[in-house]
């Protein structure tokens, strides 16, 4: 701080504490102005927080004194909180303390329930860490995981149940769970859970409270439709609700439904274009930080991560322990793009997600609202873009319902891209200790003096030449053909004359070999085997002229329609060996396609299909002609052929095995 006099303070530590406590008691929502017992403000101080969020303060008392209410907030907003805080108030300090249970075998007092298996596990996470620390037992109960941990659990007594519906019901046929005597039922997530798929379970389970007016029940959520609001129009709402419940409703009437933290994009994108277009959106509009994906459909969803590099599917037909490794790996940044069905919706907070993408618009706005909210949480800001196929989709119901007014934006362009790899170049630049200055300073020095352009024009290259090298390592690290063609379109644009395609073997040719006999005894001899056939003809008339790394080189093998042969991309620089080296070859013959023959196609491998589930790895050697995507991940699809784009990337997922359904739904 400056004092007046022009001399810095330095505020001593006991300072800056009594200012901090003078902000405190200015601040409506501090924890100590609300009846939050000590341990429980100090493990929400140890987490960073500091005060009550709108939806938290608005509602502490109302449900700390008793009321069932109804609690809606935009995503992000602390929803968790709010329930949480004066439901262990109560147990530990409050209303709920005198008839609450403590002994061995002690039946649970709170209920929550979720609609999905990863926010299940979330919200008892929280439970564990704030009802933890008052000594208070939880457990979680979600399916696609063992029983008898659970059972153990529950046979021992625990305070509070956190699960899904689905397992929460079979424990009560199994007779290991009595939730007879709940002091709170929560339904997170309510309009969710009161959806037909869940509406039974839930019914059967609420249920199952021996005396109702003892029970308080709390619904949260973002979107809360007229039906749920209105108890009369909702049976359930009608049947558990007491009559004097509360709502807070902290969206109501205002036209913006969705998050205001973030930003909402369009982009017109066919759907054919997708896996070359996400890779720029990600690289324009995440800022370095984690996306996630949202597709309609669980195939979708596999293909696309099998298509973009790094990124993990997630969806219902994956095994429970797959999901969580996979979620646990994108919370703790493993990986940073999660491509998953509408299971990943709704709840999750995950830190640092700077952008959500959603392949196509979503069929209700609650899911536009919910998907969009993963990012900008808790005060924070995000991105989120909605790609829509011009000829088929159309978003302007979800514009309506959400009160959102999109941003119109077109696919980022080369330039976008060089000026995002510029940012990034120079926060590169920023980070570089100042101890190199002095080396380098006369090298610069002497660059500004003979140059005609000024320090400014001369930085403005040298960001581009430490681009380039990121670029570069980025692409070695990841293999080119799995680089979109905007970024490739970039190269040239940033390297100019810099010589370095050759280095990167960008500069390819499409060569077609072919023989006088089909290469396979029938097309439908199984395409594992076809393809089988088809490398080893390919390879093996190749190495009869060529040494083993030329043979190696070729990229994008492919099998004519026909079964006569094969077309495959050939390093330019090494062209005329191919073709000198292939004369003396008899019923053979190799040249530069002048046209490409049409490819053998197959269908895409759906769950695991003949190339063996498993996701990653397998396939390849699949083509597209038209953009389409097809084929297994790793293969590579041809590389972009320089002179008229025929070849995209090949790939696709082979796709995991197929596990339980998931309520019927396609998520
Ligand atoms: N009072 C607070 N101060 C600071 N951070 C908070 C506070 N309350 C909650 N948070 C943080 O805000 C984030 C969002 O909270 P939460 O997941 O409960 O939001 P939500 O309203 O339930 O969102 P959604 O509708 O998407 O489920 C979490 O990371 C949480 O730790």
């Amino acid at each position: 701080m400056q004092l007046r006099d022009g001399r810095a303070h330095e505020f001593s530590q006991e300072e800056t504490m009594r200012f901090d406590e003078i902000n405190k008691d200015e601040d409506p929502n501090a924890l100590t102005k609300f009846r939050i017992s000590k341990v429980l403000r100090d493990t929400l101080k140890e987490k960073g927080i500091e005060s009550l969020f709108p939806i938290q303060a608005m509602t502490f008392n109302t449900i700390l004194d008793g009321s069932d209410l109804v609690g809606r907030a935009r995503t992000g907003q602390g929803k968790t909180l709010a329930f949480m805080l004066p439901i262990l108030e109560s147990l530990i300090d409050g209303p709920a303390k005198a008839s609450r249970k403590t002994g061995y075998g002690r039946a649970p007092g709170v209920l929550v329930l979720l609609p999905t298996r990863e926010l299940a596990t979330q919200v008892f996470s929280d439970f564990e860490t704030y009802g933890g620390s008052l000594g208070l037992k939880c457990c979680c109960l979600y399916g696609g995981s063992p029983y008898q941990p659970q059972q153990i659990q529950l046979k021992r007594g625990v305070d509070i149940v956190v699960g899904t519906p689905g397992r929460i019901k079979d424990h009560i046929d199994r007779g290991t769970i009595d939730l007879s005597a709940l002091k709170f039922r929560v339904l997170d997530e309510a309009d969710e859970m009161l959806r037909m798929g869940f509406v039974e379970d839930v019914e059967l389970i609420l249920g199952k409270v021996e005396d109702a007016t003892r029970v308080q029940t709390l619904l949260f959520s973002a979107t809360l439709p007229e039906w749920v609001k209105h108890y009369s129009e909702c049976q359930i709402a009608a049947k558990f609700l007491k009559r004097d419940k509360k709502t807070t409703d902290l969206v109501g009437n205002e036209k913006m439904k969705a998050s205001t933290n973030v930003r909402h994009i369009v982009l017109p994108c066919s759907s054919s274009a997708r896996s070359q277009i996400i890779p720029d959106v990600i690289r324009c509009y995440s800022s370095g930080g984690r996306t996630i994906i949202f597709t309609e459909t669980k195939d979708s969803a596999s293909t696309l991560a099998g298509l973009l590099p790094g990124a993990r599917a997630l969806h219902g037909d994956i095994q429970q322990a797959t999901r969580e490794v996979t979620l646990s790996g994108f919370r703790s940044g493993k990986f940073s793009t999660l491509v998953a069905t509408n299971v990943a919706a709704r709840g999750l907070d995950i830190d640092d997600v700077q952008l959500i993408i959603q392949c196509e618009p979503p069929r209700d706005v609650e899911a536009y609202i919910h998907r969009s909210g993963r990012t900008g949480r808790a005060g924070k800001t995000g991105i989120a873009v909605m790609l829509y196929d011009p000829r088929k989709s159309n978003f302007s119901k979800i514009e309506r319902e959400s009160g959102v007014k999109f941003e119109h934006m077109s696919a980022p362009q080369p330039e976008d891209i060089a000026k995002v790899a510029g940012a990034e170049a120079a926060e590169t630049i920023a980070q570089i200790s100042d101890r190199v200055i002095p080396v380098f300073k006369i090298a610069a020095e002497e660059l500004v003096k003979s140059s005609v352009l000024s320090p400014v024009e001369l930085l403005a290259k040298a960001l581009a030449k430490i681009a380039v090298s990121v670029l570069l390592t980025v692409i070695l690290k990841s293999r080119v053909d799995h680089f979109s063609l905007q970024w490739k379109a970039m190269l040239p644009f940033c390297l100019s004359a810099d010589g370095l395609f050759t280095h990167l073997q960008y500069d390819m040719l499409t060569c077609v070999l072919l023989h006088e006999a089909s290469m396979i005894d029938s097309v439908d001899d199984g395409f594992v085997r076809l393809v089988y056939n088809m490398c080893s003809f390919v390879y093996g008339v190749l190495r009869r002229f060529l040494p083993e790394e030329k043979v190696e080189s070729i990229r994008g093998l492919s099998l004519t329609a026909d079964g006569k042969g094969a077309v495959f991309d050939v390093a330019s620089e090494d062209l005329d060996h191919f073709i000198a080296g292939q004369k003396n070859l008899s019923g053979v013959s190799l040249e530069v396609v002048k046209s490409l023959p049409r490819l053998q196609e197959r269908e895409q491998s759906r769950g695991g299909g003949r190339f063996g589930g498993g996701g990653r790895g397998g396939g390849g050697f699949l083509e597209r002609r038209d953009g389409r995507l097809s084929g297994g991940r790793g293969g590579r699809g041809g590389f972009p052929d320089q002179r008229n784009d025929r070849f995209l990337r090949g790939g696709g997922s082979g796709g995991g095995g197929r596990g339980r359904g998931n309520n019927n739904r396609r998520w």
